[in-house]
C-alpha cells in the first residue's frame, strides 16, 4: 500500500509521493507508467516525489513523466509539491519559502494567499547547445529559425528552463492540430533529448495564449516552464513584454523575466484532489 495525494496546477496534475525517508523514489519508471494511467490507473501526467535536501536545500524534487522518462524540472508540478510540502508538515503555510533541489538547479517556490505559489524559476538557457538543439551553432541562441516539421516551415525559438521547449508563434493557436503536429516536433532529430513544444498567439504584447505538447507526457493542459520559456522567446523575438499573462486551456499563470535578476518568476495555483492509497 503507497500513499498518494493528487494534485493539479491549472489541470496539469500529479500524484505527489511522500518520499522524506529515502533518496530513492518509492516508485519506479514502469509503476509511474501504470499509476499514471487514465483508465487503468490513477490518472495523471507525472508522479512527483519530495525526498530529503541536498546541498542546503530543504528538499529535492524528483519526477517522471507518465512515459516514466524522468524531466529536469516542472514549475506546476513544484507549485503542487510547495504546497504538499506545506500540508505534511502542518502549521501555518502562507509565506513559507522552500529550497528545493531540482536537476535544473536549486528552485524556490513561495505559498501565497488563495493558493497561489510564486516560484523563482531561475534563469533561462538559451546556447543551441544547452537546450539541447542542432539548430544553428551550438553556441548560439536560436530564434527565429526555419523548422520543417509535418512537411510545414515553422519559425522556432528554443529555451531551455532545465528542460526543453521549442517555441513557435501562430497566428490562430485553435487552429493548431497538436494531436498530429506534437510528436512530430518532440522527436524530432534536432532535438537529442526530445523536446516540449510550445504554440504561442499573442492577443496583446502582455497576454499571450498558449497550447503545449508536452516531452513524456503528451497534450496536458498547462506547462509552467513552458509558459516561462515562451515568454522568454516571445521577448527575444519581440513578440511580448517580460512581464505577461500566459493562459492556457486549464486557466492562466502570471509569469515575469526580470530586468533586475534576469531571473523568471512564475505565479499560479495549487490545487490538492485527494489522498488515497494505491
Ligand atoms: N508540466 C511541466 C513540465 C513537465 C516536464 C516535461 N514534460 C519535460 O519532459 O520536460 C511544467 O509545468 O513545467
Amino acid at each position: 500500500m503507497l500513499e498518494v495525494t493528487k494534485y493539479h496546477g491549472l489541470g496539469n496534475d500529479f500524484i505527489l509521493i511522500d518520499n522524506r525517508s529515502s533518496q530513492t523514489p518509492l516508485v519506479s519508471p514502469e509503476q509511474a507508467i501504470k499509476m499514471c494511467d487514465r483508465h487503468f490507473g490513477i490518472g495523471a501526467d507525472g508522479v512527483i516525489f519530495a525526498l530529503p535536501g541536498v546541498d542546503n536545500t530543504d528538499y529535492t524534487m524528483r519526477i517522471f513523466n507518465s512515459d516514466g522518462s524522468e524531466p529536469q524540472m516542472c514549475g506546476n508540478g513544484i507549485r503542487c509539491l510547495a504546497r504538499f510540502l506545506a500540508e505534511l508538515e502542518g502549521g501555518e503555510s502562507i509565506g513559507k519559502t522552500y529550497r528545493i533541489h531540482t536537476l535544473a538547479g536549486v528552485i524556490s517556490p513561495r505559498i501565497e494567499a488563495q493558493g497561489q505559489v510564486k516560484v523563482d524559476m531561475g534563469t533561462p538557457y538559451l546556447m543551441a547547445q544547452e537546450i539541447p538543439t542542432t539548430l544553428g551553432t551550438p553556441q548560439d541562441k536560436v530564434i527565429n529559425q526555419p523548422l520543417s516539421v509535418g512537411g510545414q516551415s515553422w519559425s522556432v525559438t528554443c529555451v531551455s528552463m532545465g528542460n526543453p521547449h521549442c517555441i513557435t508563434f501562430v497566428d490562430d493557436v485553435a487552429a493548431i492540430d497538436l494531436e498530429s503536429i506534437g510528436p512530430k516536433f518532440e522527436h524530432h532529430p534536432v532535438f537529442p533529448e526530445r523536446t516540449n513544444t510550445e504554440f504561442i498567439e499573442v492577443v496583446r504584447p502582455d497576454y499571450l495564449k498558449m497550447r503545449v505538447w508536452e516531452r513524456g507526457a503528451g497534450i496536458t493542459l498547462a506547462c509552467g516552464t513552458g509558459a516561462c520559456a515562451s515568454v522568454v522567446a516571445g521577448v527575444l523575438t519581440g513578440n511580448c513584454a517580460r512581464h505577461c499573462t500566459v493562459e492556457l486551456p486549464g486557466g492562466c499563470l502570471t509569469i515575469e523575466w526580470s530586468v533586475v535578476d534576469g531571473r523568471l518568476y512564475m505565479t499560479g495555483p495549487a490545487e490538492k484532489v485527494f489522498t488515497g492509497q494505491y
